[in-house]
């Protein structure tokens, strides 16, 4: 594997409120993420996770320690460079975010349509490309309510692949899924992720996908406590 750093994080410390509400979520957090890892975050709830993926993902502006993404420093970063660094981030949620009035691929061309440079018909080829991929070709023009929650969670995962992003946050991708989808939805990601050389990070509380990962690490009431090299 390829070990150039995708995300360094150094002393990252991040709170929430303020005044005498003021409280301390994230402690001190020191992390690398390389290219072509494929990495789960595990934790209680209210442990921090999604506040970490938030601020890793330039969702969330980070307030001291140094949080570099693709080499750009985020702490202290102008409001455009947050904008740039998170054309480079596909997302995948939980709730899978799916717009209802739009079909399979059009649900997936519109990330495509964020970014200028495509006509119409490679916009339309790319999607159906990528649906093709991750198996969905014979659903190209069905809406999400008559997709399963597997099927709509893969048209997730092909929306958020099909820029070739270099880096991949998943927020509990497999919460709504059986055993079987879950890991499914999970391999394809990974697959995926090797092909493209791109890093995933999946925050989870599913034990079910853990053996899926290069690298477990876990957050315990804000700090980094273990991490498990597989
Ligand atoms: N916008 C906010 N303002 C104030 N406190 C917040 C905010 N967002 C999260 N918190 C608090 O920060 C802590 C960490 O929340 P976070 O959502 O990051 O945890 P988590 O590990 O992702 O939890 P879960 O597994 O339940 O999703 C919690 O105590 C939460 O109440």
């Amino acid at each position: 594997m390829n070990h150039e750093p995708i995300i360094e994080i150094k002393q990252l410390n991040h709170y929430f409120g303020k005044g005498e509400l003021r409280k301390q979520i994230l402690f001190d957090i020191n992390l690398t993420l390389t290219k072509g890892e494929v990495v789960i975050l595990k934790g209680p709830s209210g442990s921090g996770k999604t506040t970490l993926l938030t601020l890793m993902g330039g969702l969330r502006v980070p307030q001291m320690g140094s949080l570099k993404v693709l080499g750009q420093e985020l702490v202290g970063a102008k409001k455009q460079s947050f904008v740039k660094i998170r054309r480079n981030i596909g997302y995948i949620f939980q709730a899978h975010n799916l717009l209802e009035c739009l079909t399979a691929w059009e649900n997936v061309q519109m990330s495509l349509e964020l970014h200028q440079g495509y006509s119409p018909q490679t916009m339309k080829q790319k999607s159906l490309e990528i649906l093709e991929v991750v198996g969905l070709g014979s659903r190209v023009n069905y809406y999400p309510q008559n997709l399963s929650g597997g099927q709509k969670q893969r048209v997730a995962i092909a929306r958020a692949l099909v820029n070739h992003p270099k880096i991949v946050f998943a927020d509990e991708p497999t919460a709504s899924l059986d055993s079987k989808s879950g890991h499914d939805v999970v391999e394809l990601m990974q697959k995926l992720a090797k092909k493209q050389g791109c890093t995933i990070l999946i925050v989870t509380h599913d034990n079910r996908i853990l053996d899926m990962a290069d690298r477990i690490i876990e957050l315990n009431d804000g700090s980094l406590v273990a991490e498990v090299v597989i």
